[in-house]
């Protein structure tokens, strides 16, 4: 593994820096030990403006003094060509032309939007879950016309999918394949941008449908929960999309009128007979120690998963604060009639949902090797 040397700094850009994600980009890399944010890009409405002025800064902290005077520019490869990173919170209607420009340019993306997470040579990585799944990089670049040398992509997740794909990592690595899941979103409104759901269908409501995102959320689970295998033996590697056991995943999402924090509640079966019991379930939550965190990436929560024992947590207000939101957050872990298992789970959706994913998954393939530094 490369160590990232005492005061070494390392140039990042941010695609999209003036949205919702790429604003929290822009706050949480101010305090980052080796990132510096170099270059910004967003829409033609922004270009040419400085950063402070083409941004709507909707953040509780104050517009990072090191970026403010940065003059926002177009989203083309070559005002980029000096970032060893490139941070994308791209809205998704023009996240696929300009990541793949940026990777052909030969530079490492890491991106929020959905235009490159099906894509069998793309890992779509919940960094507390599957970092291993960056091993593909170099198939990647090998499969991309013309071949690439530094040039990938790299995808987080669904903000829903992430919230809910880390329990349940922590459940198969304690008891085994997960054979059913039943979830049910109360999804914040940052988690549709700037400005989002408007206030009149959002206040005093539940809005109960968000476009795509059930069949993303049971897609994705799938992926992310898969391993990356050989399957012909030759050195090609493959998503096996769980094949091991098959999953059942079913999404139901729900828009409610909340900030930030999205809410899952989520029931599971277990292959393995007899199930484990709440309790079991708890301290096995409580002990998971992701890979980012043994190898100290930086941005790394404390407690991957927190586990609440009052009734009433976690809550969005209360809870998705809690390490900067790069944790989650369980509570009400009990028995589930139907299938085996029922608990709720919190999770920052613009934190540990999208920005905080793609800063741990950066360096991790740094402390890889699969960045040139
Ligand atoms: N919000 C969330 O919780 C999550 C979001 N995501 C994904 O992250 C991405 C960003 O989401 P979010 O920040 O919420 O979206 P926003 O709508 O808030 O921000 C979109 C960004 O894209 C830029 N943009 C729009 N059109 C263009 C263009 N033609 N060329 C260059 N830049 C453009 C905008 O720049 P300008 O200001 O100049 O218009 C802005 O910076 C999306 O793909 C979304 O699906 C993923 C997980 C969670
Ligand atoms: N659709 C999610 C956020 C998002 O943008 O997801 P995706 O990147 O999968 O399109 C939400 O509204 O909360």
């Amino acid at each position: 593994m490369y160590t990232v040397p005492e005061g070494k700094i390392i140039k990042v850009g941010v695609l999209g820096a003036t949205g919702t994600v790429g604003q929290r980009f822009i706050a949480l890399l101010e305090s980052h030990p080796y990132f510096a944010v170099h270059a910004l890009g967003a829409s033609a409405r922004s270009a040419g403006k400085t950063y402070a002025l083409a941004a709507n800064w909707k953040q509780t902290t104050p517009i990072p003094s090191a970026v403010r005077d940065i003059e926002v520019k177009p989203c083309a490869p070559e005002h980029f060509k000096e970032c060893a990173v490139v941070f994308s919170g791209l809205d998704a209607d023009v996240a696929g032309d300009i990541e793949g420009a940026f990777r052909t340019a030969e530079l490492a993306v890491f991106s929020n939007a959905k235009s490159y997470r099906r894509d069998p040579n793309v890992p779509l990585v919940v960094p507390l879950v599957n970092p291993f799944h960056l091993n593909i990089i170099p198939q990647q670049r090998l499969l991309h016309s013309p071949p690439l040398k530094k040039g990938f992509i790299v995808t987080n997740a669904n903000c829903s999918t992430t919230g809910v794909v880390i329990p349940l990592a922590a459940l198969e690595r304690a008891f085994g394949p997960v054979e059913s899941c039943i979830i049910t979103t109360l999804q914040a409104i940052s988690g549709a941008g700037y400005p989002g759901v408007p206030a009149l269908d959002i206040f005093d409501n539940v809005v109960p449908y968000i476009s795509g995102e059930e069949e993303k959320m049971e897609w994705e689970t799938l992926k992310i929960l898969g391993e990356l295998a050989d399957p012909a033996g030759d050195g090609t590697l493959a998503f096996d999309m769980h094949a091991h056991t098959p999953l059942r995943v079913s999404a139901s999402c729900t828009r409610v009128p909340v900030v930030e924090g999205h809410t899952e509640t989520v029931s599971v079966r277990f292959a393995r007979r007899p199930a484990p019991s709440p309790q079991q379930v708890r301290e096995a939550l409580a002990a998971y120690t992701p890979v980012v965190q043994s190898v100290a990436c930086p941005s790394a929560p404390r407690h991957a998963i927190w586990v609440h024992e009052e009734p009433d947590r976690p809550q969005p207000r209360l809870d998705r604060a809690f390490q900067q939101g790069a944790g989650v957050s369980v509570g009400r872990v009990r028995q589930c009639q139907v299938l085996d298992i029922k608990f709720v789970v919190l999770s920052n959706n613009v934190n540990i949902g999208a920005a905080t994913s793609s800063i741990i998954n950066a360096e991790m393939a740094i402390l890889k090797g699969l960045v040139a530094v």
